[in-house]
């Protein structure tokens, strides 16, 4: 069988040209939705996503703002600031990057954040919201996936499911979308104890463990498709070649780079499946139009405004 390549990238498009239409339609009627992004402290990684968060907004017409603080920023401190951009009325979506620094306890940061504001949908209010089938703001990453079964026109109802990774920003919120929409799901981690005697009865397998080919062929029933959330990036050539045996691309684009960015199916399982995500250009790709779509979606619940004439809630 030969598998299709589910392009994220392209999804990813077509949602932000969608949102787009959106933020105009918000804009002629003088309420340009506003996205504040908070970043403390220099973690590389953290800064790339976050330009390229504040970058896309720019590109669909939506007022983002950056904020960054150093990383010796107290907990208080970030507390004030977030009270200010919950009172602002410009300030439509409020995204506090993670990780934080270790001395500031995440969970009050998460919970100070408006939830009516919370594009991460990481507040508890909005976690009890999505648990229980009410509209809310949905974590930007499983509702991607949401969008890329969907726009590829894969049924979840009825189907069997497996999540393997249970966090509470991908594995949680993910098998609870799965399971709203009708799917069994059963949902593994690094304590389960066979976990291939999962993987192999799952039609479908969204994995997000962060373990660079941890999804083996053998764990991968013939026909299912595959969903990688992982994102690792690998820096020593010698890993490259032993999850990517004779892979000339991924060589080649380590060469060019010293390092690429890999997901959590060793490669040869993607031969065993119908359709799969690849690493990058999959789901990741999604994140961030969706971070766009909850900016909307957020202007418009703060203002009574309906969420039904958007394409998706
Ligand atoms: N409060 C918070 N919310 C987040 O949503 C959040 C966060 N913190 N911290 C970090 C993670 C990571 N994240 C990604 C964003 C874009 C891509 C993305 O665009 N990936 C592309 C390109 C990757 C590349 O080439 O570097 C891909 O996978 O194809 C991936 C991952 C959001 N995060
Ligand atoms: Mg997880």
């Amino acid at each position: 069988m030969s598998a299709r390549v589910l392009d994220g990238v392209a999804i990813a498009a077509e949602i932000k040209e969608e949102v787009g239409r959106e933020v105009r339609s918000l804009a002629e009627a003088g309420a340009v939705p506003g996205l504040t992004v908070v970043l403390v402290g220099s973690d590389p990684a953290s800064e790339i996503y976050v330009r390229s968060k504040v970058k896309s907004s720019a590109e669909l017409g939506i007022a983002s703002n950056l904020i960054t603080l150093g990383v010796d920023t107290s907990q208080a401190e970030l507390l004030g600031i977030l009270q200010q951009l919950n009172e602002d009325d410009a300030v439509d979506g409020i995204l506090v990057q993670l990780p934080l620094p270790r001395h500031i306890d995440t969970r009050a940061i998460l919970e100070a954040v408006d939830p009516l504001k919370d594009v991460d949908g990481f507040h508890p209010v909005n976690v009890g919201r999505l648990t229980i089938g009410q509209e809310s703001l949905v974590p930007c990453t499983p509702a991607g996936v949401m969008q890329v079964l969907q726009r590829s026109g894969i049924a979840v109802r009825g189907r069997d499911c497996v999540m393997v990774g249970r966090s509470d920003i991908v594995g949680k919120p993910m098998s609870t979308l799965l399971l709203n929409a009708g799917a069994t799901v059963a949902v593994c981690h690094k304590e389960t104890r066979d976990l291939r005697e999962y993987t192999r009865r799952a039609e479908i397998l969204v994995v997000a463990t962060g373990v660079p080919g941890l999804i083996t062929p053998d764990m991968v029933a013939e026909g299912a498709v595959l969903i990688d959330v992982g994102i690792n990036r690998l820096d020593r050539r010698e890993d490259v070649e032993r999850l990517f045996p004779g892979n000339a691309a991924k060589l080649a684009a380590f060469d060019k780079r010293g390092s690429v960015l890999v997901g959590d199916f060793a490669p040869q399982s993607y031969l065993r499946s119908s359709a799969y995500t690849p690493v990058p250009g999959g789901v990741g790709a999604l994140t961030i139009a969706m971070l766009m779509h909850n900016t909307v979606k957020a202007a418009r619940m703060r203002r009574s405004l309906p969420t039904d004439v958007l394409e998706f809630a």
